[in-house]
């Protein structure tokens, strides 16, 4: 969900209010009622009308994380909205995330149902959507954890990493020399995505000449991003699925049948590149090379069929891309913001790497505070601020509530993270509070938990954590940031760099003019 389609659901609200109203008056009472007449202790939360529940009462302008962290300071940690007929689950303490992610993690490891599923999870076979207790979902999430995003993977695909990543900043360097300025939240947005494509099919994405197959995938998938972020009235009032009132479906139905073709096209090219595999290349392990060469060799009870190929490959690009791009742009905002402490992390660099060479991901044990800079990032900004909704397909009974069958729980993992009673001055951004902390993103602490925890926690975290910690050593390493006299970071944010001399003959090297000593 992001701000812009809150903004446009609100515009538009009151004439799609009035037919909903019309249409199904009366349904939401009869779900309601069932459950008062019943007396059974639910969760507070705001009033509920008929049809619409609490919507007309919610401050839809603002992010969904903010306006459920100032419900959550009226209502306490664990609240029951009714959103059209649909029940919600808002969850903003600690204890109460350990209850739905620990305590209860069997009953609330499913997600709830969504038009966006029927669509974009290629015949219910994506990891993201599917129920944990479903055979595919175990053997897919093993699949995941020891194959496809295996720490031996993440090794391997190192030299990638810093391919794509060098190619993102030799961008800004053209741009800067086009223009002296260089917005990084535009440079760094494809990052995730062009780091993704790369490990799953091998292929080189960033930089000037992307293969056509590429291109067409990424402009296909940036599509449906848009469309799986926009607010669904089916999905909070499913009897009147069948009027499509915001053309979502139409939309979905489109978006459906061009990625099967675009990552259908891909796959095509990766088989016929592996039948024309030497015998020396398959016996030296080819088939270790990229996700999609691994994912093709898999054979016997292991073998996935076409549907499943494909989800495989929108659930890496979906998780993996945007979490990427939003973390390591947040963490260089926050340092535009904090010059003393962007030049205690240069100085960090100069001192463990020295600047006659580039960083390696091997430095990374040895710059604590850049690690820390991503912790601390990662509590200020997660890039899932509510996690995935988790659901329930039975009542449940969580903390003496009662909670109701096929509820959407959402973690609001921003008021978590902004806990006065646990944290100190929760919100500074202050790095250095994760020193001698047992904190890790593991989640030892409920309060910090930004990759989830559980059953669905992220399977992706060993390479996300990667990914930030030494692409933001990169992008310092390689250039001065700087916020222009006069411009304001909350409009856009400007970065530039002083030396022109950054790039040699093609190639990056550290200049050491770039650090203003
Ligand atoms: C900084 C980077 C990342 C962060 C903060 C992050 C965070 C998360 C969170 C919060 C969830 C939902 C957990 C839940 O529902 O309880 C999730 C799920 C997931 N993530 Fe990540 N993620 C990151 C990177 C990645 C990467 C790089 C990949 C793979 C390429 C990935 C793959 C997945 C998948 C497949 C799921 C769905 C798991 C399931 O439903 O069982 N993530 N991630």
């Amino acid at each position: 969900m992001d701000r812009g389609v809150l903004d446009q659901l609100q515009l538009s609200s009151s004439w799609i209010w009035f037919v909903i109203t019309i249409v199904v008056t009366g349904m939401t009472v009869a779900a309601m009622g069932t459950i008062t007449k019943r007396r059974l202790k639910l969760p507070p939360g705001p009033p509920a009308w008929p049809v619409v529940g609490c919507l007309p009462f919610l401050a839809l302008g603002q992010p969904p994380e903010v306006m459920f962290a100032n419900l959550g300071e009226k209502y306490g940690e664990l609240m029951l909205l009714w959103m059209g007929s649909r029940p919600y689950v808002v969850v903003s303490s600690a204890r109460m995330a350990m209850e739905f992610l620990k305590t209860h993690d069997q009953e609330f490891a499913n997600r709830p149902v969504s038009v966006v599923r029927d669509y974009i999870s290629f015949k219910g076979n994506s990891i993201i959507s599917m129920p944990a207790s479903n055979p595919l979902y175990q053997r897919l999430r093993r699949m995941f954890v020891m194959e496809l995003l295996s720490p031996k993977k993440i090794a391997a695909s190192k030299g990638l990493r810093k391919d794509q990543m060098l190619k993102m900043l030799q961008g800004i360097r053209e741009e800067l020399d086009a223009s002296h300025r260089v917005d990084f939240r535009m440079a760094v947005s494809s990052l995730g995505l062009n780091l993704s494509m790369c490990m799953i099919f091998g292929r080189h994405c960033g930089g000037k000449v992307v293969p056509k197959e590429i291109e067409t995938l990424a402009l296909t998938f940036i599509k449906a991003v848009k469309v799986v972020a926009k607010i669904n009235i089916s999905d909070l009032l499913p009897s009147i699925r069948w009027l499509d009132l915001q053309g979502i479906e139409v939309e979905l139905r489109d978006v459906e049948v061009q990625l099967r073709k675009s990552i259908t096209d891909l796959i095509e090219l990766k088989r016929l590149e592996m039948s024309r595999w030497s015998p020396e290349e398959i016996e030296n392990d080819a088939n270790e090379r990229d996700i999609m060469s691994k994912i093709l060799s898999l054979e016997g009870e292991d073998r996935l069929n076409d549907d499943q190929q494909m989800a495989v490959v929108f659930a890496l690009l979906i998780a993996g891309s945007d979490s990427i791009s939003r973390g390591l742009g947040k963490a260089i905002e926050e340092l535009l913001k904090q010059p003393l402490l962007h030049k205690r992390a240069l100085d960090e660099l100069d001192e463990v790497v020295g600047r006659d060479r580039l960083v390696e991901e091997s430095d990374m044990p040895n710059l604590p505070l850049i690690q820390n800079i991503v912790k601390e990032t990662l509590r200020i900004h997660p890039p899932a601020p509510l996690l995935i909704p988790h659901g329930n397909f039975e009542p449940c009974e969580v903390a003496g509530y009662h909670i109701p069958a096929k509820s959407s729980v959402l973690i609001n993992l921003y008021a978590l993270s902004r806990d006065p009673s646990f944290w100190e001055r929760p919100l500074e951004f202050s790095p250095d509070r994760f020193i001698g902390s047992n904190l890790t993103v593991q989640g030892s602490d409920f309060h910090y938990i930004p990759f989830g925890y559980g059953k669905r926690g992220c399977p992706g975290l060993n390479l996300g954590m990667t990914t930030l910690n030494y692409g933001l050593a990169l992008c310092l390493q390689c250039i001065n940031w700087r916020l222009p006299a006069g411009a304001k970071l909350s409009e856009t944010y400007v970065a530039w760099k002083d030396s022109p001399d950054m790039f040699l003959d093609g190639e990056l090297r550290v200049d050491p003019r770039l650090f203003n000593k």
